[in-house]
Parts: structure tokens; C-alpha cells; sequence
């Protein structure tokens, strides 16, 4: 793992959009096209902003999310929302999205039509996570009823539900996230970094991001 600290947040906001910019130009100089997935919650917002107006060619991003709320998009809580909203606009309003939610009550209804679009963007080309304080990433969270599923199983995506999470969820299996070509891990404040160095001395079982945390770069600002 490589650990990028930054002076402050807006500074690594816009780096991170940079070398995300730059990581998918690379991809699509030698593909088709780039896979691309991003997390949801209150932090990658600023990225979003910064990113949607890179200069690059979109037509050929395929943008998906790390995990969603089972939650219509007129939820205030709909990840794909705030993907909407704040990335697929400006230039890279062209991008494709791939979606990890269909309308219906349970993630289990739509489970396999969900999994049979994700699996041609299989491997990703980038990833980008966040994680929680306790030390949850995409929607892998301690104590879930498909832990192990997610941790240790072959299945590309599964529903989730968990004592932390208000409503149940979709999440990329950590078997996905692993064998993307890159991964970015993106976090603030100064009790994630104390979760997240906690988590390099447990297990995945106690503390899920340890799964996914040889091989990704993590970038960290206190505030
Ligand atoms: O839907 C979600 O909530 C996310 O995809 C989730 O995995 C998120 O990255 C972490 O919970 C961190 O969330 P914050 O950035 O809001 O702290």
C-alpha cells in the first residue's frame, strides 16, 4: 500500500482528479474502452467536480459505482444521484453508466440482470474508494449478513445488509474490487486515518478495506 498525504483536502481533490484524468486517458490510449468505478457517501463530491470536465474521451468511460443504496434516485440517499449530479455532467456527461440499481423492492431482485451488465466492464480498469470510521469500504461492512460472500466468494456483486447501513445495498464483491488494474483509496480526517491504519493489523472479517488494501494507493488530508 502507498500512503499520499496532502496539505489539505480542496488540494487533494484536485490532484486526485488529475491523476485520475490521467490514469483514464492511459487506459483508452491502449482499450477500447475504460471501466471506471467510484464510491458514493459525502466524500467524493469535490473529485466529481473537478473531474467531470477533464479533457478526455468520455464516449469511452464506462462509469459505474463501488456499491449502492437499494434507494430510487429521487432519495436524497441514491448514490447514483449524486453521480448524476456531480460527475456525469460538463465533458463527461458522454461517459456510459452501468448501474448497480434497477427498480424493484429488493437487491435480490435484480441481482443477476445486474451482475450479467457488469461482468463485459470485468476486469475494472480503476477504481476509486472511500471507507468508512469503521473501516468498511464499498458496501462491505463488518458484520453483514454476506460478509464472507463479499470477502471470500466469486459472485461479481451482492446484496447486502448491515447494522450500519439504513437500507440494504449492492455491492462490488472485494474478489471485483482486487483485480482491478489500479485502485485508489480516498479519505479525510484524522479518525479514518487512525481506522484505516487499525485495519492493516486486522483481518478483512474485522475490517473489510484490509481486503482490498495491498496494491492501492491511499490518499489522505486532515480536513
Ligand atoms: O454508499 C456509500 O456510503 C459509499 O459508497 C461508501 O462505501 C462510502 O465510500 C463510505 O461509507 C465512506 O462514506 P463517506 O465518504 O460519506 O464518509
Amino acid at each position: 500500500m502507498e500512503f499520499i498525504e496532502y496539505p489539505d483536502g480542496e488540494m487533494m481533490m484536485i490532484q486526485l482528479a488529475n491523476r485520475l484524468a490521467g490514469e483514464l486517458r492511459q487506459v483508452l490510449s491502449t482499450h477500447d474502452h475504460a471501466s471506471f468505478a467510484v464510491p458514493g457517501g459525502t466524500t467524493p463530491g469535490p473529485i466529481f467536480d473537478n473531474l467531470c470536465s477533464a479533457n478526455l474521451d468520455w464516449a469511452r468511460v464506462h462509469v459505474m459505482l463501488t456499491d449502492e443504496r437499494w434507494v430510487p434516485e429521487t432519495s436524497e440517499r441514491s448514490n447514483t444521484r449524486l453521480l448524476r449530479q456531480r460527475l456525469l455532467t460538463d465533458r463527461a456527461a458522454e461517459a456510459k453508466y452501468v448501474p448497480l440499481y434497477a427498480d424493484a423492492p429488493t437487491p435480490e431482485d435484480k441481482l443477476a440482470d445486474l451482475q450479467e451488465a457488469l461482468t463485459p466492464e470485468l476486469p475494472l480498469s480503476l477504481v476509486l474508494l472511500g471507507m468508512g470510521a469503521d473501516m468498511h469500504t464499498a458496501s462491505i461492512f463488518p458484520g453483514a449478513d454476506q460478509l464472507d460472500l463479499a470477502l471470500n466468494g466469486t459472485d461479481r456483486l451482492v446484496a447486502m445488509r448491515a447494522p450500519g447501513a439504513p437500507e440494504p445495498r449492492i455491492t462490488l464483491s472485494a474478489a471485483v474490487l482486487k483485480q482491478a488494474m489500479s485502485r485508489h483509496i480516498v479519505i479525510i480526517g484524522a479518525e479514518k486515518r487512525a481506522a484505516l491504519e487499525r485495519a492493516a493489523t486486522l483481518t478483512p472479517e474485522e475490517a473489510p478495506v484490509a481486503a482490498v488494501l495491498p496494491g492501492s494507493i491511499v490518499h489522505w488530508a486532515e480536513s
